[in-house]
């Protein structure tokens, strides 16, 4: 159990500077992972070196391949060639992270080997049952707690076969699943999304040499197909600034008067963006400088300056491409003149903690004025000024509930204290330290 660290963020000058924010977490989860099954070395540069990823590392070596970083802070993975992973003499612990064990979950089922998965509180109370249960049509077997929660035993198989799978919820870490277990299982498996969800999975396999393609439906459904049992090769990777974490500083920047802040190399997969839309929508001055493709990934300098922003709508159909993004909006749009009404948000209930409660708690103690509605949606009541603040927030081992609240906390009147930003490390290593460079003023208390 990690000792709690309150801590509290309270309103100052303008921020100005330039950071680098860590590496995109789900590209870094995926390189390890393909890495671990490819044949030969893959070189990782700008790996996250957040705990969610450091348990996925320590995962890919007790599955038998080598996972280490350099003293140059690159890391290299020797895989084990796809089919070869080990069965692991201990328990993998995939600590806070749902990608890290749902992908896993997945890649493991078409293996020969015998698997026992868990996590912290947090992790072991999400759903697993939805890539059990698609597993299970493949030949994977699974002994789990009722509701399919972790710790879990996945008993899997070098017998899978292939299914065409339609999802019952926009889910990557889903699709993800389905397409690794399906990449150790003779034939063709094929995932159908009805939203598109972040494809990192696809692109990074066709970086490993894999055969994947995506065909659009007759109903507008995209489907997905891995062949399966390639021959993956390691590779050399390079990943993104992940625009997940670049959320926090460029909306502090939004709402800090007289802010300039430059954040480069971000990730700017369309599949992720939804974030950058919605502010621009409401009025944001985001520049998205130089863009390029750096190894198969779309990704921009952003140069973010404080903007006066309005409520808008936020379509259902955008939160596969923002999923993680709401709770930094949600305290963009309490600083917004107007309403925002976020729609479709039923997933945010499902993940390290249920961020629609979470966040809608929070800013009602911060003194802004919020509605959670039977259709999942929340609305949000800005008056044009910075709220109130002066609470203290739970933060449920949540990390994008502290580091939103605390984003929030630049603005407000009066400080915003969060009762835990400990888990601030499973994906944003270094927060404070940045934040604080760019004249955020973040203590522990
Ligand atoms: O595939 C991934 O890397 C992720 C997918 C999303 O989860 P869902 O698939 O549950 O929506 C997202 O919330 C998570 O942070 C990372
Ligand atoms: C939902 C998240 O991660 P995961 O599902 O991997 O725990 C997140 O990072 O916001």
């Amino acid at each position: 159990m990690m000792q709690a660290k309150p801590l509290r963020s309270s309103s100052t000058g303008a921020l100005a500077g330039t950071v680098r924010v860590p590496g995109d977490k789900s590209i870094s989860h995926r390189s390890l992972m393909l890495g671990a099954v490819a044949v030969g070395e893959t070189v990782i540069h700008g790996l996250l070196e957040g705990e969610d990823v450091l348990h996925t590392a320590a995962a890919m070596r007790l599955l038998g391949a080598q996972a280490e970083r350099g003293a140059d802070g690159v890391w290299r993975v020797r895989g084990v060639g796809l089919g070869g992973l080990a069965e692991p003499a201990q328990v993998l612990d995939m600590g806070n992270s749902g990608t890290a064990a749902r992908l896993l979950i997945g890649l493991v089922a078409s293996h020969p080997i015998t698997c026992v998965f868990t996590g912290d509180a947090s992790l072991n109370k999400r759903p697993m049952a939805r890539v059990t249960n698609p597993l299970e049509q493949m030949g994977a077997r699974f002994v789990g707690r009722s509701g399919g929660r972790l710790p879990l035993t996945v008993v899997g198989s070098d017998q899978t076969v292939p299914i065409t799978y339609r999802l019952p919820v926009a889910s990557a870490q889903v699709k993800s699943a389905i397409i690794l277990c399906g990449l150790n299982t003779a034939g063709t498996t094929t995932v159908i999304e009805a939203e598109p969800t972040r494809d990192h999975t696809e692109l990074m396999l066709r970086h490993f040499g894999a055969t994947v393609t995506t065909e659009r439906l007759e109903d507008g459904a995209l489907a997905v197909s891995v062949v399966g049992q390639p021959e993956l090769t390691g590779r050399e990777i390079f990943v993104p600034a992940d625009p997940s974490s670049a959320a926090f500083p460029a909306v502090a920047a939004l709402l800090r008067p007289g802010s300039e802040v430059f954040l480069p190399g971000v990730g700017m997969n369309p599949r992720r963006t939804g974030l950058y839309d919605t502010l621009v929508e409401m009025g944001a001055d985001i520049a998205f400088e130089n863009r390029r493709d750096q190894a198969g990934e779309p990704v921009a300098d952003l140069r973010v300056k404080h903007s006066s922003l309005k409520g808008i709508v936020v379509p259902a159909d955008r939160a596969p491409s923002m999923i993680d993004e709401y709770p930094v909006l949600a305290a963009a749009a309490a600083c917004a003149e107007g309403t925002t009404v976020m729609l479709g948000l039923k997933e945010l209930r499902v993940k390290e903690s249920d961020r629609l409660a979470m966040v809608a708690d929070g800013l009602t103690k911060c003194g802004v004025k919020v509605e959670v509605g039977a259709d999942d949606s929340l609305t949000v009541h800005g008056t044009g000024k910075p709220p109130q603040g002066g609470a203290t927030v739970a933060t449920a081992m949540d990390h994008r509930i502290a580091m939103s609240f605390l984003v929030l906390g630049m603005a407000s009147a009066d400080p915003i204290h969060v009762d835990d930003g400990a888990f601030i490390d499973t994906s944003f290593p270094d927060f404070v330290g940045l934040m604080n460079g760019l004249g955020a003023n973040i203590k522990g208390i």
